[in-house]
C-alpha cells in the first residue's frame, strides 16, 4: 500500500502526463482553428464581393440570387465549424489547468482487475482511444455522484449494468497540481466542499460539477419526469442543480437538442448575468433566459404590463377582498372557465371590430360578423378564426384585382422609373406574360398590394378580433366564488377596462386573457422548444405556469422553488404542491425531488434563518463555521445611519461585497441617499444587469436567487417585519448571506426575531439615553 504521501506523487504523475496529452491536442486545435480562421474570413469576403455585384438585370440577378444562397451556406458552415473548434480550444484549456476532480475503481467480476477512471468536465481521449477522462455525464460517472463503495448500479443506453466500486477519490487540481485529494466512502466528501464552500463569491455564479450530492445529481439525471417539481430550502443548490441538468441533457441528446430549445424563466435580469457563466464553464452554451415580465410584455405589445414587483410595490397591503379576487383570478379553475368560455362561443358573440386602412373601414364588424356565422358551428374556435382570415385574403385578393387596373394605378405605372418597374416584376420576366396586358395587369396588382400591406397584415395577425372586448365579455359571465362580491367583481372589469384605455394591464389579467387570446385565435404555441425550466416557481401563479405550458405544449417542464421563500403569497407544502400541478399539468410522469440541505451559508446563518420558519427544524444546516449573525439596535435614524456606515466599513475590510437588502425600494433610495455621499455605494435598479462589486443596495425582490459575502438587513423593526406575513421575506433576506449577516433594527426589534433563541444571535444595543 502507498503510503498518502506516494499516493499523491503518482496522482501527480499522472496528471502531468495528461496534461502534457492535453496541452498537444490544444496546440493542434489551435492551429487547426487558425485555418479554419482564415478560411471563414476568405468565404465572407468573397459573399461579401458577390453581395454587391450590380443586380439592374434582371438575368442578372436571378443568378447571383443562387450563388449567393450557395455562399450563404457556405459562410454558415465555416461559421460553424469555426464555432465548434473554439469550443474545444475552450475546453482543452480548462482541461489543462484541471483534467478531472475525481476517480473511481471498478471491478465488473472478482476475476478481473480494478479499472481505473478518471472523471472531469469533458472526456479527453488519447491517440488510441483510450480514454484518459470521462466526461462527468458519461453512464457509467453517474457511479461517482450516486455509489457509496461496494456494489452499485448505473444506467447505459443498453440497460442498468452493476458493478463493484472499490475506491473513489476526489481531487481538487489548480493549475496542473493537485491540492487536495481524499479517498472516500461518501457519496462525494465533506472536505472537498468545505473548501469549496469556504471561498469568496465574486460576480458570477460556479458550477458544481466536482462536487454535486446525490440528490441533486438525481435532478440533474432525470430523463423520465414530464414534469419535475423541485422544492428545496434556499441555498441548497436548486439553480446550481437545473444549470448542471442543462449541461447533461444536452450532452445526452446532443444530436436533437438545441441550447436554443430550452428556456430558463429567471427571477431577474440581474439573476440571468449572474449564472450566465456556468453553461460556457461546462463547455456548453447557454439556454435562452426570460424574466416572466418579458415573456408577458413581448406578447402584449403596445401595452405596459405590471410587473410583479411593481405590484409588490404598490400593493404590499393588499386588503381581503383584493385577496380573494386574485386568489379567483391565479386559479387553475380560472383557466379552465377561459377554455370552457372560448370553445362555447357562438359565433355572433365574437367581439370583431372593422379593419380600418387610411382612416376608411375596409372591412365591416358586421362584414366579419356575417362570414363567422355563415361557418359551421361546431367548428374548433382555431379552425373558425382560420377559416374567417381565409376568406378575408380572398376577398382582399379580389379587391386588390379590382383596384389594380383603377387610374391612379395606371398614372403610377406610367410615371415609373425602368428601376422600380423591374422590382415589381420581382421574380417573373418580360417574357413570361401573353401580353403586354396581362404585365400591366400583374404590375398594377403588385402596386396595389404593396400598399395594402397594412390590410393584409391586420387580417394574417388577426387584429380583426377585438381580443381586450372579448375578455370583458368573458369577466362579465363568468362564474364567481362566494368570497366575491358582485360589486367588488364589477369593479374590477371596470378598473380591466380602465387600465385598457391608458394601454396598461394588471398582471392578473395577463395569462386568462392571453389564453384567451390564443385559444380563438389560435396563435401563440411554441413548438420547437423542449425543456422549460422556471427558477423560484413560489412566484408564479398556477394561471401563469399553466399559461407557460400551453405556450410550449411540447416541451417538458422542470420547476424549481422554496415556498417559504414565497414574497407574494402563502406557503404550501410540497406533496400537495405536486398534486395540485400534476392535475393542473394533465401530465403523467411527473415526480418530486425535494433538498433540505443548505450549503450557501454559514451553519451559524442557516440555524439563524431556519429559526424564523415555523416548520424550520426540516432544514439542515451544512457544517461550515463563522460568526453568529448580528443584530443591531438603534435608536432614531441619525443613529442607525451611523450604525449602517460602521458596520459597511467593517464588512469592507474582508469582502469584497457587502448587500443592504431592505423590505422595499423606497427604503433602498433612502439608504443609498445616506451611504452614496460615503462610501462608493450602488443602487440597484429591476433593469440593472450586471452588479458592481463595494456596498450595492437593493430591496430583496431584486436579490431573488441572488447569494453575497455579507448582508446587512436594513431595518428589521417591529414596524417594518410586524408578523408573521413577513416571515417569508425576512427568511429569503438572512439567507442571501455566504459569510456575515447583520441585523440592523430602528427602534424595537421585530417580533420574529424577538421570540428566537438568544443563542443564535449576538446583540449590539445601543443604550438609550
Ligand atoms: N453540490 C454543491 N457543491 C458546491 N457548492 C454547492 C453545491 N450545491 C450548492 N452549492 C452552492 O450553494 C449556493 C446556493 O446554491 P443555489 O443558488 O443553486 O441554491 P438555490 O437552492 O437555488 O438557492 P435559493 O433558493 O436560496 O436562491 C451556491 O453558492 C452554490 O454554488
Amino acid at each position: 500500500m502507498p503510503t498518502p504521501n506516494q499516493a499523491q506523487q503518482q496522482e501527480q504523475q499522472r496528471v502531468d502526463t495528461v496534461i502534457k496529452q492535453v496541452k498537444a491536442r490544444a496546440k493542434q486545435t489551435d492551429q487547426l482553428l487558425d485555418k479554419a480562421h482564415r478560411e471563414t474570413d476568405v468565404i465572407q469576403k468573397n459573399y461579401g464581393d458577390n453581395n454587391s455585384v450590380n443586380t439592374f438585370e434582371v438575368d442578372d440577378r436571378i443568378e447571383t440570387n443562387a450563388e449567393l444562397q450557395q455562399q450563404k451556406q457556405m459562410v454558415e458552415r465555416a461559421v460553424e465549424s469555426e464555432s465548434i473548434l473554439t469550443r474545444q480550444v475552450g475546453v482543452l484549456k480548462d482541461l489543462s489547468n484541471s483534467p478531472y476532480f475525481g476517480r473511481i475503481d471498478i471491478q465488473d467480476s472478482p476475476d478481473e482487475d480494478a479499472e481505473q477512471l478518471y472523471i472531469g468536465t469533458a472526456s479527453f481521449v488519447d491517440e488510441h482511444q483510450n480514454f484518459l477522462v470521462y466526461d462527468w455525464r458519461a453512464p457509467i460517472s453517474s457511479v461517482y455522484y450516486n455509489g457509496t463503495l461496494g456494489e452499485v448500479q448505473y444506467q447505459t443506453p443498453a440497460g442498468q449494468q452493476t458493478t463493484e466500486l472499490t475506491k473513489k477519490r476526489q481531487f481538487q487540481i489548480d493549475h496542473g497540481q493537485i491540492k487536495n485529494m481524499f479517498d472516500t466512502n461518501e457519496t462525494v466528501g465533506d472536505e472537498i466542499l468545505q473548501a469549496v464552500l469556504g471561498e469568496q463569491n465574486d460576480a458570477y455564479m460556479q458550477n458544481i460539477v466536482a462536487t454535486i450530492q446525490k440528490e441533486q445529481n438525481d435532478i440533474i439525471r432525470d430523463t423520465y419526469s414530464d414534469l419535475l417539481v423541485v422544492q428545496g430550502v434556499a441555498g441548497s443548490g436548486k439553480t446550481s442543480a437545473i444549470l448542471q441538468r442543462i449541461a447533461f441533457l444536452l450532452y445526452h441528446s446532443r444530436a436533437s437538442l438545441e441550447a436554443d430549445q430550452m428556456v430558463l424563466f429567471s427571477p431577474n435580469r440581474l439573476f440571468s448575468h449572474y449564472i450566465s457563466d456556468v453553461l460556457p464553464s461546462l463547455g456548453e452554451r447557454n439556454m435562452r433566459q426570460v424574466t416572466l415580465a418579458e415573456f408577458l410584455s413581448a406578447r402584449f405589445q403596445g401595452l405596459s404590463v405590471q410587473s410583479l414587483f411593481d405590484r409588490y410595490e404598490v400593493d404590499q397591503q393588499a386588503d381581503a377582498t383584493n385577496a380573494a379576487v386574485r386568489d379567483f383570478q391565479e386559479s387553475a379553475a380560472f383557466m379552465t372557465q377561459v377554455d370552457r368560455y372560448c370553445h362555447q362561443l357562438p359565433a355572433n358573440a365574437l367581439r370583431f371590430t372593422d379593419i380600418v386602412f387610411n382612416g376608411d373601414v375596409f372591412f365591416t364588424r358586421a362584414e366579419i360578423t356575417a362570414i363567422a356565422a355563415s361557418l359551421p358551428a361546431a367548428m374548433q374556435p382555431a379552425d373558425r378564426f382560420l377559416a374567417i382570415k381565409n376568406t378575408l385574403i380572398k376577398r382582399l385578393k379580389r379587391r386588390i384585382d379590382q383596384e389594380a387596373q383603377a387610374d391612379w394605378v395606371n398614372e403610377q405605372i406610367d410615371q415609373m422609373s425602368d428601376e422600380t418597374y423591374h422590382d415589381l416584376l420581382g421574380d417573373k420576366r418580360r417574357g413570361d406574360f401573353q401580353s403586354l396586358d396581362d404585365e400591366v395587369f400583374y404590375i398594377g396588382k403588385q402596386i396595389v398590394t404593396k400598399r395594402l400591406r397594412q390590410v393584409y397584415d391586420a387580417i394574417y395577425n388577426g387584429y380583426f378580433l377585438d381580443t381586450y372586448e372579448q375578455y370583458n365579455d368573458f369577466l362579465g359571465q363568468i362564474d364567481r366564488p362566494e368570497t366575491i362580491a358582485p360589486a367588488t367583481w364589477r369593479q374590477r372589469c371596470q378598473q380591466f377596462q380602465a387600465g385598457i384605455e391608458y394601454h396598461r394591464i394588471a398582471l392578473i389579467d395577463c395569462a386568462p386573457l392571453l389564453l384567451l387570446r390564443d385559444i380563438l385565435t389560435g396563435s401563440g404555441e411554441n413548438r420547437r422548444m423542449q425543456y422549460i425550466f422556471v427558477d423560484e416557481m413560489q412566484d408564479y401563479s398556477l394561471a401563469q405556469l399553466l399559461y407557460i405550458k400551453h405556450a410550449f405544449p411540447l416541451a417538458k417542464f422542470t420547476l424549481l422553488g422554496d415556498s417559504e421563500q414565497a414574497l407574494f403569497k402563502d406557503i404550501e407544502a410540497p406533496r400537495q404542491l405536486l398534486e395540485r400541478l400534476r392535475d393542473a399539468f394533465n401530465v403523467r410522469r411527473a415526480n418530486l425531488i425535494t433538498l433540505s440541505k443548505s450549503y450557501r451559508s454559514t451553519m451559524q446563518i442557516t440555524n439563524f434563518a431556519k429559526a424564523l420558519l415555523p416548520d424550520g427544524d426540516q432544514i439542515q444546516a451544512f457544517t461550515r463555521e463563522g460568526d453568529l449573525p448580528k443584530v443591531m439596535i438603534r435608536y432614531g435614524e441619525d443613529n442607525a445611519q451611523q450604525g449602517l456606515l460602521t458596520e459597511v466599513n467593517r464588512l469592507l475590510t474582508t469582502t469584497s461585497t457587502v448587500a443592504v437588502l431592505t423590505r422595499n425600494l423606497a427604503e433602498s433610495k433612502h439608504v443609498y441617499q445616506f451611504l452614496k455621499h460615503h462610501t462608493v455605494t450602488t443602487l440597484m435598479a429591476d433593469s440593472d444587469r450586471t452588479m458592481p462589486q463595494g456596498v450595492i443596495v437593493l430591496p430583496i425582490y431584486l436579490a431573488k436567487g441572488l447569494e453575497f459575502d455579507a448582508v446587512i438587513a436594513y431595518d428589521i423593526s417591529a414596524t417594518n417585519y410586524p408578523d408573521e406575513q413577513s416571515v417569508g421575506l425576512l427568511y429569503t433576506i438572512a439567507s442571501r448571506a455566504m459569510h456575515h449577516l447583520t441585523l440592523l433594527s430602528i427602534g424595537d426589534v421585530s417580533p420574529l426575531i424577538a421570540k428566537l433563541d438568544p443563542t443564535l444571535f449576538t446583540i449590539e444595543h445601543q443604550v438609550r439615553v
